[in-house]
């Protein structure tokens, strides 16, 4: 069931919620806002508008199906007085929520949506998302060289690249006296673990993770490593908490849960608040994944999408993002606007040579079935 964007008011959020004021603060300051329609940012480029084009002014609603905490109140805020589009957010939980909702129809309302890696390929091989037209976009060629023509789309065809991150394990330094280091710590500390950890709620990186720790990459479609991992993940599973992506943080930082497996987008803000809670890339190689937006062949209002995906590629725009929500940007002039400070942090710009490690998900064909049949046996185990 998708969720409308709001932060509920537990202790993290309560927390979270003073930066991202002050995160506001600094951001409408930054981008200077105007009550003119698409005087957008400081850009001194003119994105070209609907009004350029054949079709319709883009107005009205725009409906925006995402991940969690992803788009804050500040950044649709930031759009809706720039634009005069109005924006809803649903959010999801996972690639996989977000795919089958679209299959069954329920996302007929949604301009964009904000895909995966491995999920832009699946879905242009479905025929579900919108080949875009690059000359309503503007800033593209910001990217950084790596995301102008990512393996899971080439030339950016059908996707914007948004953000980037890793996942790794988030642990309390307190307790945990001995630091994790690699994915193997879970199995070999089950029993100080038992019931105070989670592992995330998405079939790939969960058991891209467990393939991971056997030496298997993170896309094995060979049955026999699968079935190996199935099982592996299986004799953990007593010692789970849950499998949990979004809403971890209250029990962790009561001391319900030591230990949890978190996109880094999620574990950074919660290190940064209080330095007892620390973020590991696992050293064997984990997950590096690159959220994107895209357009479903389904959307209406598609003028009002390439008003978001504008607004969003002013490097001004990503730099605020990233300052507030914690996600890396591929956006290269927005990086060059980033303090020090935030540069410097290696769990959110990790070093080359622990990038070097991960590994990008990517789609695995016809395997696909034999994640989903051993994810449906572990989970409901
Ligand atoms: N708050 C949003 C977190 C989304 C992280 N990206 C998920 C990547 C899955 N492979």
């Amino acid at each position: 069931m998708p969720r409308r964007l709001s932060r509920n008011s537990s202790l993290f959020s309560r927390t979270s919620r003073r930066r991202f004021l002050q995160g506001s603060v600094a951001a409408l300051a930054g981008v200077g806002l105007s009550n003119c329609r698409r005087t957008i940012g400081e850009t001194t480029e003119t994105p070209p508008s609907a009004d350029t084009t054949d079709s319709a002014p883009a107005s009205g609603t725009l409906h925006i199906y995402t991940w969690a905490d992803y788009t804050d109140d500040e950044l649709a805020a930031q759009f809706t007085e720039a634009t005069g589009i109005e924006v809803k957010i649903d959010v999801y939980d996972s690639n996989e929520t977000m795919l089958a909702k679209m299959q069954a129809g329920g996302g007929a309302n949604y301009s964009l949506l904000y895909p995966s890696d491995y999920m832009v390929t699946e879905m242009i091989g479905l025929g579900m998302l919108t080949e875009l037209d690059k000359s309503r976009l503007v800033g593209l060629d910001k990217m950084r060289e790596k995301w102008k023509s990512p393996v899971y789309d080439e030339d950016n065809t059908h996707s914007i690249p948004y953000s980037w991150g890793t996942t790794g394990l988030l642990y309390n330094s307190e307790v945990l006296t001995t630091a994790p280091t690699d994915w193997d710590y879970l199995w070999d500390n089950s029993d100080v673990l038992s019931r105070k950890m989670t592992m995330l709620d998405d079939v790939r990186e969960t058991m891209g993770a467990v393939l991971s720790s056997l030496g298997y990459s993170y896309n094995a479609t060979d049955p026999a490593q699968l079935e190996e991992a199935y099982q592996k993940l299986l004799e953990l599973k007593p010692s789970l908490a849950s499998f949990k992506s979004f809403g971890w943080q209250d029990e962790l930082l009561s001391g319900d849960l030591l230990l949890s497996m978190v996109y880094s987008v999620e574990g950074i803000p919660v290190s940064l608040e209080n330095p007892n809670f620390k973020y590991v890339i696992p050293e064997s190689g984990s997950s590096v994944w690159t959220d994107t937006i895209v357009i479903p062949t389904s959307a209406p209002n598609v003028e009002a999408a390439y008003e978001w995906i504008n607004f969003n590629l002013q490097p001004q725009v990503s730099k605020d993002t990233v300052e507030r929500l914690f996600f890396a940007t591929p956006n290269g002039e927005a990086m060059t606007m980033l303090s020090q400070e935030l540069l410097d942090n290696k769990n959110l710009f990790p070093p080359e040579d622990i990038l070097a490690k991960c590994e990008g998900i990517a789609p695995v064909g016809e395997a696909n079935a034999l994640y989903d049949e051993y994810w449906t046996k572990v989970t409901s185990a």
